[in-house]
């Protein structure tokens, strides 16, 4: 997307044609830093560390992390350690499995004199795909937004509220659940995005709202406990998030806090849509709740919180007493039946095998 005058994307090959350069999250909204990661354990901290983050830029970025271990070198052995040095790094998102699964499979029988090449190309593909799908999962998502449009005085806004950050910094481009706010933008569609922001790393605060207003999106940022009360109010008009696994039966992982959205949606009728491409459904698991590993962060992340001071200095403050322990689940499953339906690039599934299967029949 646009930042200023300039179109970015999240990650893309360094000029030296080996190095990635991607865009450090953690500094924002306050300081916009690009950052060059020349080693695979260069991209693992990146991946673990959160300077990206979201299931499908997690996974570009490790199919980038496989090329630049080729590049270092691409014997057998170092193909397995990269494998299990970037698989290590977060275990959720299945789209991480899926891009380093993807290289392996593609590498292995290759010589090792081709390897590099081979996968730096696989991995810039993987990284066009994933703007393709999101691109379709927009156009899929406007036609909701049209016909909730559709029922509204004109010039009435869709109001819309979306948790954590699924947006273009979630992926390479677009987004996920952003894109049809986005594409309804493009259509001249009055939308209003109520940002929630998402604790503990507030990516909604940091990110979406950063997102939103360099977008033009009219938004207005919420504390995570507001969306009840607003939804209670006949204030969001529909919830659009996105995910980090979808499991086979519909069963929704996503950013902590999310289940309790969709409890309050199916409490006060609001339609509750998952925005997803395919890579991030994992066919192997029917049973969400029980077979989705939930990775949990450091209780810092909680204690911790940062911010830009009042001099200008971004810094951690503390929130709670040192000696108080915190908890750090980062994400939760919503069950099937609280989702409306599943925005894909094939159309909006069903939340449920039968759903899905219907789009994806080949498997
Ligand atoms: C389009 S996937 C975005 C997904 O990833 C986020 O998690 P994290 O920021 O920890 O990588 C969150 O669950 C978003 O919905």
């Amino acid at each position: 997307m646009n930042v200023g005058d300039r179109h970015y994307r999240t990650i893309w090959l360094n000029k030296d044609g080996c190095s990635v350069d991607i865009i450090d999250q953690r500094w924002l909204p306050h300081e916009f830093r690009i950052v060059t990661l020349r080693t695979v354990d260069d991209i693992a901290v990146a991946i673990r560390d959160m300077w990206v983050r979201g299931a499908p830029l997690i996974g570009v970025t490790a199919a980038y992390g496989m090329a630049v271990a080729m590049a270092a070198d691409p014997s057998d052995t170092a193909l397995d350690a990269a494998w299990e040095k970037l698989h290590a790094t977060r275990p959720t998102a299945i789209n991480l499995r899926w891009a380093l699964d993807e290289m392996r499979k593609l590498l292995r029988p290759v010589p090792v004199g081709e390897r590099a090449e081979m996968a730096y190309r696989r991995a810039a593909g993987i990284a066009d795909e994933d703007v393709e799908l999101n691109r379709a999962i927009g156009e899929n998502g406007l036609a909701i937004i049209r016909e909730i449009a559709a029922g509204k005085k004109p010039g009435e806004r869709v109001n819309i509220l979306t948790h954590c950050n699924a947006g273009w910094l979630a992926t390479v481009d677009y987004g996920t659940a952003t894109a049809p706010i986005y594409l309804a933008m493009e259509a001249g569609i009055p939308v209003h995005v109520y940002v929630d922001e998402t604790r503990p790393r507030n990516q909604g605060a940091q990110l979406t709202a950063w997102e939103m207003a360099g977008h033009g999106v009219p938004h207005t940022l919420i504390v995570d406990n507001a969306g009840g009360h607003l939804m209670q109010h006949g204030d969001v008009d529909l919830v659009i998030v996105g995910t980090d696994r979808t499991a086979a039966n519909g069963d929704v992982c996503n950013k902590i806090g999310t289940y309790l959205k969709a409890l309050a949606a199916k409490d006060n009728s609001v339609p509750f849509y998952v925005a997803l491409p395919s890579p991030t459904i994992d066919w192997t698991v029917s049973d969400g709740i029980r077979e989705i590993p939930i990775e949990e962060r450091s209780g810092e992340e909680v204690s911790l919180v940062w911010g830009k001071t009042a001099s200008g200095e971004i810094a951690q403050v503390r929130v709670s007493p040192e000696a108080t322990p915190a908890g750090n689940p980062a994400f939760d499953v919503t069950p099937a039946r609280l989702v409306t339906g599943l925005i894909t690039e094939r159309g909006v599934a069903e939340a449920s095998r039968s759903g899905l299967k219907a789009l994806f029949p080949e498997h």
